[in-house]
């Protein structure tokens, strides 16, 4: 599902995530390891105010390990806790409620002082569509989904999954719109997965895809496509490569249409090995 964000939508999304807060001990917040600067919700810090919060580094799978450590050093250096995850396979997950015990020490401590009943820590997951929410959820959620119903005192009625003993999570994530910032943003959430490729121009995304490919990873474009020396003129890596691909019209004329979508294709599906498109410098930039 592609969600359509006018800023009604958002206002709702907010608000949602908003009533869910004071329900919750600390955030874990998902963005895609891939592009963890486009794929954060550009209000996030203000929506969540001073929750504890966790980035999860999702589909770290998928990411350039390099740049998977850069990134982790860039949000310590911003003191925000950050964990890689692949919540496919579950890698990763173990340490999230480490790491969330360690952070709520001191609040749980002062809770206990004061005489209040040891509870579990109270969670919910916050990310755009498609970082990988449900299957986060249902991954920590196992096999064992013991909803514990209703939370006493709580009005609304809120399902928590049981995460351990340890940790209850909403069962229902945060869904926040990604960013707008600019067309380059747009490209890097077409090529994750993370908007639809018909609102944006195919071929304007495989252009972006090839000259991002061509500065940071040209051995790689080289390796899958076969060329020798990567043409300067945009329009012939097309041709090299649609002719590769067999993206034809009649006539053996070059698809243009056709062959973006083999370049976007070959990256999503990771023919092209593990790629994270931004580096944190962008993001200290911003
Ligand atoms: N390789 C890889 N794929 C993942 C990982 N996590 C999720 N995915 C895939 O990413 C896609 C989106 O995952 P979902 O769990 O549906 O994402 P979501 O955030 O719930 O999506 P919305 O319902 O659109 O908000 C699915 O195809 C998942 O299989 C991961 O860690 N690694």
């Amino acid at each position: 599902m592609t969600i359509q964000w006018f800023p009604g939508h958002m206002a709702k999304a907010r608000r949602q995530v908003t009533e869910k807060l004071k329900f919750v001990d600390i955030i874990f917040e998902l963005v895609d390891a891939r592009i963890p600067s486009s794929s954060r919700n550009p209000m996030i810090d203000e929506i969540i105010q001073h929750k504890p919060r966790i980035v999860l580094l999702n589909k770290e799978d998928m990411a350039d390990p390099i740049r998977t450590k850069e990134w982790i050093r860039y949000f310590q250096s911003i003191n925000i806790h950050t964990i890689p995850i692949n919540s496919k396979s579950g890698d990763g997950l173990a340490k999230i409620s480490k790491l969330a015990k360690e952070i709520l020490a001191e609040k749980f401590d002062k809770m206990r002082a004061k005489g209040v009943k040891p509870r579990a820590i109270r969670a919910m997951v916050v990310g755009i569509p498609n970082s990988g929410k449900s299957t986060l959820i249902n991954r920590l959620a196992k096999k064992n989904i013991a909803k514990t119903g209703n939370t006493p005192g709580v009005t609304k009625a809120q399902q928590w999954i049981k995460v351990g003993k340890e940790i209850e999570l909403l069962d229902t994530p945060g869904i926040l719109w990604p960013k707008f910032e600019d067309q380059e943003v747009g490209y890097k959430l077409a090529l994750t997965g993370a908007i639809k490729d018909t609102i944006l121009n195919l071929q304007d995304i495989a252009v972006f895809a090839l000259r991002f490919l061509e500065k940071e990873y040209p051995e790689r474009l080289k390796e899958q496509y076969g060329f020798e020396q990567i043409p300067e003129e945009i329009v012939e890596i097309f041709d090299v490569i649609g002719a590769k691909r067999g993206c034809l019209m009649g006539g053996g004329i070059i698809d243009y249409d056709k062959t973006a979508e083999a370049i976007i294709r070959d990256i999503r599906g990771e023919k092209l090995g593990k790629l994270t498109f931004e580096r944190p410098q962008v993001a200290e930039s911003e």
